[in-house]
């Protein structure tokens, strides 16, 4: 409360107050209502000053290179920065759609477009469906946080904002909203927003533009185009779904020891390269599924130098009178979306936050940083993802529960501290990111739509993205094959 204490009036700093708790209790899915807290607006404004959440989005820092990336647009980021900036100048509305294989540069003209409309003192809200994506744009918020949307999201919901607030306020005040990677998120959540922002605002008809080049592998054109006709589903297919995978990718399958291959192959000489930072932090080895993941992880650690420190959970089951789970069946449970029951990490060691712990400060579900140092309760770690990569912070031991989506009949509570080694990631997890030097592993192919084109798409060039698939020969035919999933009807335009 002191740090509110310079506000107008002991009204204000209340409301000051109980409107950032309301914003990091929303980064958690919470809300004040869920503590018996009051609402801000129940602390009248005595003085006539600017809402603290309009000032919070002015003070919201334009990078440098953000505005210089204006410069550097292709011309189907320019000309969706030009006919974008010209409404926003205009003060007309109109919702636009960017759509565009991964790499193509969509991020980056978001941060354009955010930095160009703040350098001009007016208010640009950063907003995506998925936590990881929040921290590549200055300023980003969760939608579901930014928007009140309600947890879950069902035909009838609306936007917990009511008219008087200081949300609805900066709402009015915005003169663009972005909402990045909006098709993760289910349809009720828009039609929320879509209803409240009618109460609120005016808004007109929807207006699309689809980006083409890859951006992220410009260096390599041939590469740049492959992927595109991956992602479009143009590549040509070979005995129905398979596509081939050029031979220089190619890490050859002979046996389980081919993996052993793929491994020295993106992370030699660990020995030696283990402690330069960004020889580890360009990496990473990316199968399609979680228990894959735990193999690599755990073959890459062991091969990582230095003292093994080991933290092993607290499980238990609430409400289990009985004691009819055993501790060690609750640890041998081990989801993707938890924390091992044991722990393995090294100094220097790549790992990836399971929760959302600080997403204004750069701490998401995805983001992934390298151990410093280890104590009982906290561990010191460097961020490696994002716009805030290079900064230290302490990660705690916290309970983690396990959702629904792990289909147990019960729910398990893990006291762990709330990261997995991060050598190796699911395909999934890896969206979003550049990995400049990328091992796919396919020990089955692939399985859901545009996953093959996400996989491929990290890495820059095709001589830093290798390739290993187990089952990749076709009868009677040279070379390595994969299935490519991609259902055309989602490409076309509506
Ligand atoms: N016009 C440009 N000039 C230079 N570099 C660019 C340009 N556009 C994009 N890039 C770079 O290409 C890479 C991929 O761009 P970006 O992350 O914006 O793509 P994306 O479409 O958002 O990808 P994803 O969907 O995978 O998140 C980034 O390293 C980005 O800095």
């Amino acid at each position: 409360m002191e740090d509110y204490a310079s506000s107008s009036s002991s009204g204000s700093a209340i409301r000051f107050l109980l409107n950032d708790l309301d914003s990091s209790l929303n980064d958690c899915e919470k809300s004040l209502s869920d503590f018996d807290l009051p609402s801000p607006s129940e602390f009248p404004d005595q003085s006539t000053h600017i809402p603290s959440l309009i000032l919070e989005e002015r003070s919201v820092p334009v990078p440098p290179e953000d505005l210089l990336s204006r410069e550097k647009l292709n011309p189907g980021q320019r000309y969706a920065f030009d006919v974008i900036l010209d409404f926003v100048h205009q003060n007309r509305s109109l919702v636009f759609f960017i759509d565009g294989p991964g790499g193509t540069g969509k991020t980056f003209l978001y941060r354009t477009i955010l930095a160009a409309v703040r350098s001009e003192g007016r208010i640009a809200l950063a907003t995506t469906s998925s936590g990881i994506a929040v921290i590549m744009m200055p300023g980003g918020r969760t939608a579901h946080s930014r928007f009140k949307i309600p947890i879950p999201t069902l035909p009838t919901s609306t936007c917990k904002i009511s008219k008087q607030s200081e949300l609805a306020a900066l709402l009015r005040e915005a003169s663009i909203i972005i909402w990045d990677e909006a098709p993760m998120t289910h349809r009720y959540a828009f039609e929320a927003l879509d209803i409240t922002l009618k109460d609120l605002l005016n808004c007109d008809l929807p207006f699309g533009d689809r980006l083409h080049e890859n951006m992220r592998a410009k260096s390599d054109a041939s590469f740049s185009d492959m992927l595109l006709r991956i992602g479009n589903g143009t590549e040509p297919y070979i005995s129905g779904d398979m596509i081939r995978i050029p031979d220089d990718m190619i890490i050859p399958w002979e046996n389980e020891l081919s993996l052993n291959h793929l491994i020295n192959e993106i992370f030699p000489n660990m020995s030696t390269n283990a402690f330069d930072r960004s020889f580890i932090t360009g990496k990473a080895l990316i199968p399609p599924r979680n228990r894959n993941v735990d193999i690599l992880n755990h073959q890459i650690i062991q091969l990582f130098p230095g003292q093994a420190h080991t933290y092993y959970s607290f499980d238990f089951v609430e409400n289990d009178t009985n004691n009819l789970y055993q501790p060690e069946f609750l640890h041998s449970i081990s989801p993707g979306e938890l924390p091992p029951h044991k722990l393995t990490l090294k100094v220097g060691a790549l790992i990836i936050l399971l929760r959302n712990l600080d997403p204004k400060n750069g701490l998401c579900n995805g983001t992934r940083l390298l151990c410093h140092q280890f104590y009982v309760n906290f561990i010191l770690a460097e961020i490696i993802t994002g716009s805030f990569a290079g900064q230290l912070t302490l990660i705690p031991r916290i309970p983690l529960k396990s959702s629904e989506d792990v289909k147990l009949p019960f729910v398990l509570t893990r006291k762990q501290f709330p990261i997995r080694l991060s050598f190796a990631l699911t395909i999934n997890k890896s969206q979003s990111q550049t990995i400049p030097h990328v091992g796919i592993y396919l020990p089955d192919h692939v399985f859901t739509h545009g996953q093959l084109y996400v996989a491929l798409s990290r890495g820059t060039s095709k001589y830093n993205t290798k390739v290993l698939v187990r089952n990749g020969s076709l009868d009677g035919l040279s070379g390595v094959y994969t299935r490519n999933v991609v259902y055309t009807e989602v490409l076309q335009p509506p």
